[in-house]
């Protein structure tokens, strides 16, 4: 066993001369094979996770079949060899240059170390050399389908010792055993991140549902389920509110002088506008082109009217962001106050002929149904 030490998967085994001195470290030689080693460990997230009686248990059924002290789940890390399970240890890691697992990740079978005391690799290991150090090691390599050791399932013990061949295989056995919780978890975490992408994915269809991608503002569906939903809390004896619609003027003009991206530009600045004018209860959908719809919740006309007043001076006081010669907006509009005992088409019909009136007196006004 202890000539044939293994770089690497050893699905392609690169033997070490047979006369290379057992103290010898293989890792400097192994890098790039250590490096991918390190990185399938890594793939598998089990590093610092916390306790689990998975794993616990098969800790436990090796020291039970072993007739050991001190049995491990153990994963060899760069700088430290990490327990996911110990019986008998006492603590969950150790700094890798008293791992002995990491010299059995390089074995093909079970690693059986009879003294430890007695190989020079391990005689000066303070695992060892401590009073009441430990003797006797056996670990069965934890080896991926694509070959990588990530660690071992392994038993020590206080006395120097041997395995029988029943014990090591049954060793072999748990390992494989670790393995399947290992998949397992792998195919859990790849599920539950599937669960997390659906998840997300059915809000931002949900937000896209009820939004205008362009002005990022409700859509003409949703609000129209907005105000539906208005109507029945007004019939019921809710405080006023007022609808206001709103059509931006000449914006064929913008879009022949300018361009249509400008135009685009325009809805979204008229949007931004909308935004810092109203309320953060007010809804602004985009209810047509250039045409816009806004619910005034728990607001009177004569407040309604304040707030159309505000928009006309917003849009009169910044300019379409970086369009020369400057672009002011301005817009007509129709201002309603929310009739319970109206049908909600005749309500619109009302703010139609309303803002059509605004634009035929003139535009950038407010006609009040
Ligand atoms: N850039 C851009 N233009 C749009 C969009 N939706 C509608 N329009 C344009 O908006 C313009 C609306 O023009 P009209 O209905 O003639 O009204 P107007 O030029 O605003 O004139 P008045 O309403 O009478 O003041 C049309 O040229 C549409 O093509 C859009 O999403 N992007």
């Amino acid at each position: 066993m202890r000539g044939l030490l293994l770089c690497g998967k050893l699905g392609a085994p690169r033997l070490l001369a047979e006369s290379q001195p057992p103290h010898m470290d293989t890792t400097a030689a192994c890098a790039g094979d250590e490096d991918a080693r390190l990185k399938a460990l890594r793939h598998y997230g089990i590093l610092d996770t916390s306790l689990d009686p998975a794993f616990d248990e098969l800790a436990e059924l090796a020291r039970y079949i072993c007739e050991a002290p001190i049995a491990l789940v153990s994963f060899v890390d760069r700088e430290r060899q990490w327990f996911k399970a110990e019986r008998g240890m006492g603590r969950r890691e150790t700094p890798i240059d008293q791992s002995v697992c990491r010299f059995a990740i390089q074995s093909r079978g079970v690693f059986v170390v009879p003294d430890l005391r007695q190989d020079a690799r391990f005689a000066s290991n303070p695992l060892v050399t401590q009073p009441h150090g430990v003797r006797f090691y056996a670990g069965a390599p934890l080896r991926t389908p694509d070959g990588f050791a990530l660690g071992t399932v392994c038993v020590l013990d206080y006395q120097p010792r041997t395995l029988g061949q029943p014990q090591q295989d049954m060793l072999n056995v748990l390992a494989h055993q670790v393995m399947r919780l290992l998949e397992l978890k792998l195919a859990n975490d790849r599920q539950a991140r599937m669960v997390l992408e659906l998840d997300e994915a059915r809000e931002r269809m949900a937000v896209l549902a009820h939004t205008d991608v362009l002005t990022g503002l409700a859509n003409r569906r949703s609000f129209t389920e907005r105000l539906r939903q208005q109507l029945a809390l007004l019939q019921r004896g809710g405080a006023p509110a007022c609808l206001l619609m709103m059509d931006i003027d000449r914006f064929k003009q913008v879009n022949d002088v300018h361009g249509h991206h400008v135009g685009d530009d325009a809805l979204r600045h008229f949007a931004a506008t909308c935004r810092e004018v109203f309320r953060a209860s007010d809804v602004v959908s985009r209810w047509g082109g250039e045409e816009f719809l806004a619910l005034l919740p728990a607001t009177t006309l004569a407040e309604g009217q304040v707030v159309a007043q505000r928009l006309h001076a917003a849009l009169a006081a910044a300019a379409v962001p970086d369009v020369a010669p400057p672009l002011y907006l301005s817009a007509s509009m129709g201002l309603c106050s929310f009739d319970p005992a109206r049908p909600l088409d005749l309500t619109l019909r009302g703010l139609d002929a309303a803002l059509y009136a605004a634009k035929t007196q003139g535009r950038n006004r407010t006609v009040l149904v």
